[in-house]
């Protein structure tokens, strides 16, 4: 039985599935390693975004002016450039993050948030990713804004479904050598060539600021632990999406769920993976 269904998403990538042990497994070892990951993240969601690595069982290290961002990129297990509030500082620090992971060998993650209409981190963005993240995550206008299809979303929010960016998102992880995640009721995850879908997750997490971009937080902490970084991805968003599944059925509403899901990130192991993977 699999954590993760998939199926075919276009006739370019064949479809893959990523066992619930290997979820499991990938889980251990972010526990058992507690990634150091640096977050320059957006003012709205970087303490949501800190305790979720906690809860996981990361470390989390909000180094983001520039001075410091290149040095600790150098040191840290996996970095994450989130472009939700892109402040003049923090654009100069993350190109310094960037150039040092990459020189590393530090995976990082983009999350090319609210990119399309708005022009500072549309062109940010596009520098970025041609540096070759490890990985990039955003939802489904996101993705297909940085491809080049499509205006971008509403503000921070999809205006466009998963499936109608499955082409932009494969077409993107072969431009840039990337796994690319979208988010949405179901997530998919490409590396260009093997797609995977991940079903499971509650809507109550768009319902949470951060919802999205802790994900990448969480998905720099699983891309730490080494090994495929497609199968890393997909644990991530496994993990993330199982929890957030516990959490909905324990709280009421938007604000008994945020805690009610640090509680899960905290609790779930390789059992309540496998659990939840015979249900979805
Ligand atoms: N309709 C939905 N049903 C279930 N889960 C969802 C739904 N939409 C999104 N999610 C989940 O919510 C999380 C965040 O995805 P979303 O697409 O909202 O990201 P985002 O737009 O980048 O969020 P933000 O920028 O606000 O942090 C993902 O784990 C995704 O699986
Ligand atoms: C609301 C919001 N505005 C800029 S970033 C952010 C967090 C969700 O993407
Ligand atoms: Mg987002």
């Amino acid at each position: 039985m699999s954590a993760v269904v998939a199926s075919a998403t276009s006739a370019d990538a064949a479809s893959t599935v990523v066992p619930a042990d290997d979820v499991a497994d990938r889980l251990e070892l972010v526990r058992e390693s507690a990634p150091l990951v640096q977050c320059l993240t957006n003012v709205v969601v970087a303490n949501a975004t800190a305790n979720i690595l906690l809860a996981l069982g990361a470390a989390p290290a909000m180094v983001d002016i520039p001075e410091e961002a290149g040095l600790f990129a150098g040191v840290a297990s996996a970095v994450l450039v989130n472009l939700g509030t892109p402040h003049a500082e923090q654009r100069a620090a993350m190109e310094h993050a960037v150039r040092s992971a990459s020189t590393a060998g530090t995976p990082w993650v983009l999350d090319p948030v609210a990119v399309g209409a708005l022009p500072v981190r549309t062109a940010l963005a596009r520098k970025l990713a041609a540096a070759r993240p490890t990985a990039i995550r955003g939802n489904a206008s996101e993705i297909m804004a940085l491809a080049g299809v499509g205006a971008g979303g509403r503000g921070v929010d999809a205006t466009d479904s998963v499936d109608a960016a499955a082409e932009a998102a494969e077409a993107l992880a072969r431009r840039f050598g990337a796994v690319v995640a979208v988010s949405g009721a179901v997530d998919l995850v490409t590396d260009g060539e093997r797609t995977v879908l991940v079903r499971t997750g509650h809507a109550r997490l768009t319902t949470m600021t951060g919802g999205g971009c802790a994900l990448g937080a969480v998905m720099a902490a699983f891309l730490a632990a080494g090994g495929d970084p497609l199968v890393a991805v997909v644990a991530a968003s496994a993990v993330y999406t199982i929890a957030a599944e516990i959490a909905a059925e324990r709280s009421a509403g938007p604000g008994s769920f945020a805690p009610a899901f640090l509680d899960a990130l905290a609790g779930i192991d390789g059992e309540g993976v496998r659990a939840r993977a015979l249900l979805a």
